[in-house]
């Protein structure tokens, strides 16, 4: 039997309640807009959203804003009791506990939720969403991927007649900035991070981002989206940029590449592919031109064709716009009785593991500088199955220490193929060392 459509509980049909769990960089900014820009929202809501309480951990701590724009006296510590009293709940808390238990506690009483939560999503969404959808409220999580961009919507709404076969971009604000910082300022990796953190694009735990962690869930979110199949964090092959170096970005700089952080979901004859890993893109790429805190995502459809959507991918405000425009549209189908799109996951492609991707690398090693050993290196990569693309030496021909730097560009490899070419390489008493092996997209 069809569960009745959850009705607003305040009694007055004019007024929705707003909980707003979370008063940090993202909840701060929804407070704000919720408190300032009251007439537009009724007026576009069709009822007014009334800011009913804050949770925060710590009530009595000064915080922008409290006692200005929001008065203090919403603050409180009991998100449960704030969760009861509410229509809308804005879970902009992060992290697992309590949030999902929260928007779990929301859900039951027939609230509708938004949330910025992509790790909570991607670790625990289709039990959330299975809730969401029996109860018949929404949950709504359009800043949970790439923040102000609107793109949730899109691949799930607007696509949702076509087949999509790739998604390919830049979906981590902080990260895009590091390596922005450190390709045309130079920073070391620590430097810059402290300044994503310093303007609020950083996770609370900012391992999440350099790590790789929150690109990987929005990539699971995003490919959950596109091929109608549940893909969960642990499903996505991951790579941070701890890794990358300050020579990595001016060797990239030397062929004409730079290095970005990108998430890839493809769709193959065998299932799908999703991963997270720093790439080198060639300066003329449009994801070349994506600097700061933007994000940009490419969508290739059957139908549709290629699409791009670009803009603010962290910070307070872009983030917040996302979190209102998906309040809004709750609001408005908790007024006429409905619930929003559904998550579909009818699909159920395999999800296919790492080493399946297919790409094309770039090597850089420091050899013997004799003559044979450029052709025992290629000989490897052939026995391998790799092929070679391109070979540069970057050292000249009478470096001191009769050593040699190659940079060997190979044409598109199986992710395993790779693995095994380079440990056989890295055996070769020739070569001294491998400095770095790096994909390259966008070709
Ligand atoms: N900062 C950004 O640019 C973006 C953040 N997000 C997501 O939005 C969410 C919030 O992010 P930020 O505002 O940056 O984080 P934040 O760390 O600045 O704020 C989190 C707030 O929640 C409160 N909080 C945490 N646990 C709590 C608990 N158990 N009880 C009561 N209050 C609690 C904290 O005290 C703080 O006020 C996260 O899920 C994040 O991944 C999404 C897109 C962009
Ligand atoms: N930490 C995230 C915030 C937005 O999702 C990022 O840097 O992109
Ligand atoms: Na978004």
């Amino acid at each position: 039997m069809t569960p009745e459509p959850a009705a607003p509980t305040t009694g007055d049909p004019g007024v929705l309640r707003v909980a707003l769990l979370g008063y940090g960089v993202v909840g701060s900014q929804v407070a704000r807009a919720l408190v300032e820009n009251a007439d537009d929202l009724a007026a576009r809501s069709g009822a007014r959203l009334e800011l009913v309480g804050v949770a925060v951990r710590d009530a009595s701590r000064p915080r922008d804003g409290v006692g200005t724009v929001v008065p203090a006296s919403l603050l409180t510590e009991d998100a449960e009791a704030l969760v009861d009293r509410a229509d809308l709940v804005i879970e902009v808390m992060g992290g697992l506990e309590p949030a999902r238990s929260l928007i779990r506690r929301a859900i039951a009483a027939g609230a509708s939720v938004v949330t910025a939560n992509k790790a909570l999503l991607a670790a625990q969404g289709p039990e959330l969403f299975e809730a969401a959808d029996a109860a018949r409220v929404d949950l709504a999580f359009e800043a949970a991927v790439a923040g102000a961009i609107p793109i949730v919507r899109p691949v799930r709404e607007s696509l949702a007649g076509d087949q999509v076969r790739r998604v390919l971009g830049i979906v981590n604000g902080t990260t895009n900035y590091v390596l922005d910082q450190m390709t045309t300022l130079g920073l070391d990796l620590s430097d810059a991070l402290a300044e994503a953190q310093a303007l609020g694009f950083a996770e609370a735990d900012p391992t999440a981002d350099v790590e790789g962690y929150d690109a990987a869930a929005k990539a699971a979110i995003l490919a959950s989206l596109a091929f109608h199949t549940r893909v969960s964090i642990d499903q996505v092959a991951r790579e941070g940029i701890t890794g990358v170096t300050a020579a990595d970005v001016v060797a990239a700089a030397t062929t004409g590449h730079v290095v970005k952080l990108l998430a890839i979901a493809e769709r193959t004859a065998e299932g799908v592919s999703v991963r997270v890993h720093p790439a080198l893109v060639p300066a003329a790429h449009p994801l070349a031109a994506v600097h700061g805190a933007f994000n940009a995502v490419f969508v290739e459809a059957d139908g549709a064709g290629p699409l791009m959507f670009y803009g603010q991918g962290a910070g307070g405000r872009p983030t917040a716009s996302a979190v209102l425009g998906d309040l809004v549209s709750a609001a408005r189908d908790r007024l006429s009785g409905g619930k929003g799109s559904y998550e579909s996951a009818y699909a159920s492609l395999p999800v296919l593991p790492a080493d399946a991707a297919v790409t094309r690398y770039q090597v850089r090693l420091v050899v013997a500088d004799r003559p044979g050993v450029l052709a025992q290196v290629a000989g490897v990569l052939a026995d391998h199955g790799v092929s070679i693309d391109a070979v540069r030496q970057t050292t000249g021909e009478e470096s001191a220490d009769g050593t040699a730097s190659l940079l060997i560009t190979t044409h598109a490899a199986r992710e395993a193929s790779l693995a095994a070419t380079v440990a056989a390489v890295d055996g070769l008493g020739s070569v001294h060392e491998i400095t770095s092996v790096l994909r390259v997209e966008g070709v």
